[in-house]
């Protein structure tokens, strides 16, 4: 028997824990009672206390092989992973950037994906030719496809799904996801995850060559414009046919001198490397509206293959930041374009007032946060991107800062002036002068359209008017419509020139631009007859028109000066 004081402690088994030196009650253990708590705190015995509850122990054991089992599950995947690492490559593009397009487009062209089973239907053009993105069977019929109104369908992995193929005998597994924005800022944003069974990356490499070299072949002919959002990201607002540069009429050499200089400047890197130049450059044009400011730029974009990033220093919401940000994120080689560089900026550009002063001084609401040390810093900057080819365009030279105009950030000016009588005369010559295709005598109906069909550089909407036939009897708004170039008449060249001749005689010189000309022509398209004999009385009115403007301008700016004591400047043409 244990005396009064001792402390004893049973377990199930019939042993029993005594005070060292205690005997053991046999009596006791076998008894089951609540095992008397310990009087003083003691590790051991308090384990053993514990120990003695048969359900505890149990949860014990419990937890302990679970603890095992979760490590040895975790080490074995953490393994596993590292093994399925070491065999695949793993490539995450994101939405936004050149290359998910890319990839995209040609997945969604690759043979097995006529397998796939989890599928998402798009119009988006990503940025191409029609045909390229057009589901398979619709290549023959996108005329018809324009002529219903409906646009090429495209076929592309949806999301959440897992789709694998092989290619050049390794597996390919792709995962296209999408990741929802948590704010206003952070938009949603799109992924592809592609994993590549391959030791190295030249696989890789081969595929997205492959898919750049595919979706550059079906840019082929076409400009991507590039807008930017309010995240101070690129996006591809549309796509537009080349301009040709021989559709522009310039003075002779203007057109030469812009192309040739762009063009060896991006043959230049390397000497410009080795002067330690910035590889910039920067092309100011300006001049009265509607001289072919724009027009030189698309063209130019076209003839040397590059796309046009506007930067709009207007947008609302951009500031310095975004800004910088903005052109450090443009691409190695393309244009970036900087329309009415003036505009952004309420009054004269000037390095010495800052932002808030101009908008006070001017009244303006421009909702623009530039600054124009934010614009000379996002220009040629530490960040500012190397390669690109900046264009500016503006109708008030004189009021540009000459920091701004400087070279190295402006490094050719060159002016637009309003039409010349050489201008003009080549002007109606594009107008009127058959395509080479055309030349000769007048074709007639069938023919035009037999050319048309098979001339696979046509554009979409001339072809759209060979369905003239097809839609007739239903009722497309087009079944009823001739398109103009085959109702006028197809005259020979010799004609032209002798028309144009005598058009331009009446224009005069540096007085009307090339737009309001070109918006003449248009109103004669099918009658270059017309359009000569009419010129004359067009020239009148227009002087009279312009008269009246002026003197409209005048009395507003008298008005202005007169009345006004807040310095702002009036809105004179200061090409
Ligand atoms: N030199 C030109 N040759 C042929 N077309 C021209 C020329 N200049 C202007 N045009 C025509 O006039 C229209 C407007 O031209 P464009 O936008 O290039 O002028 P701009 O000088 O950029 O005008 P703004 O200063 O108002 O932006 C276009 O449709 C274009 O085809």
């Amino acid at each position: 028997m244990a005396s009064e004081g001792q402390h004893i402690l049973s377990f199930p088994n019939g042993a029993s824990a005594g005070i060292p030196g205690q005997a053991v009650n046999q009596t006791h253990a076998a008894a089951p009672t609540v095992p008397p708590i310990p009087a003083t705190f003691n590790l051991a015995s308090t384990l053993s206390f514990l120990f003695s509850f048969s359900a505890l122990r149990g949860w014990l054991e419990l937890a302990i092989l679970g603890a095992i089992f979760e490590t040895a599950r975790r080490v074995l995947f953490y393994v596993y992973y590292k093994i399925y690492d070491s065999f695949f490559i793993t490539v995450f593009i994101e939405d936004g950037d050149q290359s998910y397009d890319w990839l995209l487009v040609w997945i969604s062209k690759h043979p097995s994906w006529k397998k796939a089973r989890d599928i998402q239907i798009s119009d988006r053009s990503y940025g191409l030719r029609a045909e390229a993105t057009a589901i398979e069977g619709e290549e023959q019929d996108a005329a018809k496809a324009a002529a219903d109104g409906t646009r090429p369908l495209n076929y592309l992995p949806a999301f959440g799904t897992h789709f694998h193929f092989w290619y050049r005998r390794h597996w390919v597994r792709i995962h296209r996801g999408v990741k929802e924005g948590t704010s206003y800022y952070d938009r949603r944003k799109e992924y592809i995850v592609l994993r590549l069974l391959a030791w190295n990356h030249d696989v890789l490499n081969q595929m997205l060559l492959e898919a750049k070299k595919e979706y550059k072949a079906a840019q082929e002919g076409t400009v991507s414009i590039y807008v930017s959002n309010i995240q101070n990201e690129w996006n591809c607002m549309t796509t537009r046919p080349n301009r040709p540069l021989k559709s522009i009429v310039l003075e002779p050499g203007v057109q030469d001198l812009l192309l040739n200089d762009a063009r060896d400047f991006l043959l230049s890197k390397r000497w410009y490397a080795a002067r330690g130049i910035p590889f910039r450059r920067g092309y100011l044009l300006y001049g009265a509206p509607g001289t072919g400011k724009t027009s030189i730029i698309q063209g130019i974009a076209g003839e040397l293959d590059l796309d046009v990033y506007i930067v709009s220093l207007s947008r609302a919401g951009l500031d310095d930041n975004g800004l910088s940000s903005l052109i450090s994120d443009l691409p190695d080689k393309c244009i970036a374009l900087m329309e009415d560089i003036d505009a952004a900026f309420s009054n004269t550009l000037n390095r010495d007032e800052d932002d808030k002063t101009k908008r006070k001084k001017s009244g303006s609401s421009s909702t623009s946060k530039i600054s124009l040390s934010g614009l000379l810093n996002a220009l040629d900057g530490v960040g500012a991107q190397e390669g690109r080819i900046l264009f500016a365009t503006t109708n008030k030279y004189a009021s540009l800062d000459p920091a701004l105009c400087r070279p190295g950030r402006m490094d050719l000016h060159i002016e637009f002036h309003l039409a010349s009588k050489y201008q003009a005369r080549e002007l109606y010559k594009t107008f009127y002068l058959p395509d080479s295709k055309a030349n000769g005598p007048a074709s007639n109906f069938a023919s035009e359209k037999q050319k048309l069909a098979e001339d696979s550089d046509a554009p979409q909407d001339e072809k759209t008017a060979l369905l003239k036939e097809e839609t007739t009897g239903t009722n497309h708004p087009l079944a009823a419509i001739t398109p103009h170039h085959l109702r006028g008449p197809q005259l020979p060249a010799a004609e032209v020139e002798e028309l144009a001749g005598a058009f331009a005689a009446e224009i005069p010189e540096r007085e009307l631009s090339m737009a309001a000309l070109q918006g003449y022509l248009m109103t004669y398209k099918t009658r270059p007859h017309e359009a000569v004999t009419q010129i004359k009385e067009w020239v009148v009115k227009q002087r009279l028109e312009a008269a009246k403007t002026a003197s409209v301008k005048a009395e507003v700016k008298s008005e202005v000066e007169d009345g006004s004591n807040s310095g702002s400047e009036s809105d004179s043409d200061d090409y």
